[in-house]
């Protein structure tokens, strides 16, 4: 709460390498002696063309950045940025048509319509936007991703794993400038979720995407470029070209001996 978003000076956007930018972002739910700090004035750079992670103890606030970030959620104070759009500001209309084109979006739960077959679900925001799929890359996000002889299945004829590389497809079609997974391993048995990590992964450096990825999971995070650690609504440190092992030791100093981060994603 210390930093008002009146005391960042105008005219600080985004270099050309940051998908996106927050500068003092802090967020509050509640207000007087119920108040929760949820993110306390965080400065952080997503850079383009990688793959972030984010860990922290439950309730350090990876879930209300992610929001925050993605314009999911209002800020208390502070300013987000989507690539050269400063986003805290813009009414809710205008959020809802930067997420849909600008953002793609991965859930735990894949957040899959039912009645409609895993092709239509891919193209489902697409089609809201009366935008048309580009043909080439939309066959080469299927075929990464291994969907090609899924696309008439509907989401319940579909495994976990399966259900979740639709949701890949669907977040990766519009080739959107950032890609927000918030625990997309954690409904998955451990080889769906390595597999869903691999496409990310590939999302990245392949087909030159941005992903941030909110996880308990220092496996999950080992895939990632860097992992930003939250704490108590802060940044308090990062680690680039992460092992399991080093995140899970690196998580152990935050959280005392005898973690709860014992890297399986099961201590909520
Ligand atoms: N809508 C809300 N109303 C009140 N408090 C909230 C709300 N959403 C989150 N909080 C609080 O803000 C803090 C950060 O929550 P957040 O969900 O961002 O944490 P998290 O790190 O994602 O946790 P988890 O790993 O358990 O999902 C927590 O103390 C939480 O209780």
């Amino acid at each position: 709460m210390s930093t008002p978003a009146a005391e960042h000076a105008p005219g600080l956007a985004p270099a050309d390498g940051i998908a996106a930018r927050a500068r003092g972002l802090t967020k509050a739910y509640g207000s007087g002696e119920t108040t929760v700090l949820a993110l306390d004035s965080v400065d952080v750079d997503i850079v383009r063309g990688r793959f972030t992670a984010v860990m922290g103890p439950s309730g350090s606030g990876k879930s209300t950045l992610m929001h925050c970030l993605a314009g999911l959620d209002t800020v208390s104070a502070g300013q987000v940025w989507l690539g050269n759009t400063e986003i805290t500001g813009l009414r809710e209309r205008e959020l809802t048509r930067l997420r849909r084109d600008r953002i793609g979006f991965m859930f735990q739960s894949f957040n899959l319509i039912p009645t409609l077959n895993a092709l239509e679900n891919i193209t489902l925001p697409m089609n809201i936007a009366g935008r048309d799929p580009d043909r080439a890359w939309l066959d080469q996000v299927i075929d990464t991703l291994g969907l090609r002889d899924r696309l008439k299945h509907r989401p319940a004829q579909l495994s976990g794993g399966q259900q979740q590389r639709v949701a890949c497809a669907r977040a990766l079609v519009s080739r959107p400038e950032l890609i927000f997974a918030d625990e997309p391993t954690g409904n998955l048995d451990s080889r769906a979720g390595l597999e869903v990590l691999g496409f990310l992964r590939e999302a990245v450096d392949d087909l030159g995407q941005t992903v941030v990825m909110v996880t308990h999971d220092p496996g999950a995070a080992a895939h990632s470029d860097l992992v930003l650690f939250l704490a108590d609504g802060r940044i308090v440190d990062e680690m680039a070209r992460p092992t399991a092992e080093a995140v899970l030791e690196r998580m152990r100093l935050f959280t005392g001996a005898g973690s709860r981060f014992s890297g399986d994603g099961a201590e909520d």
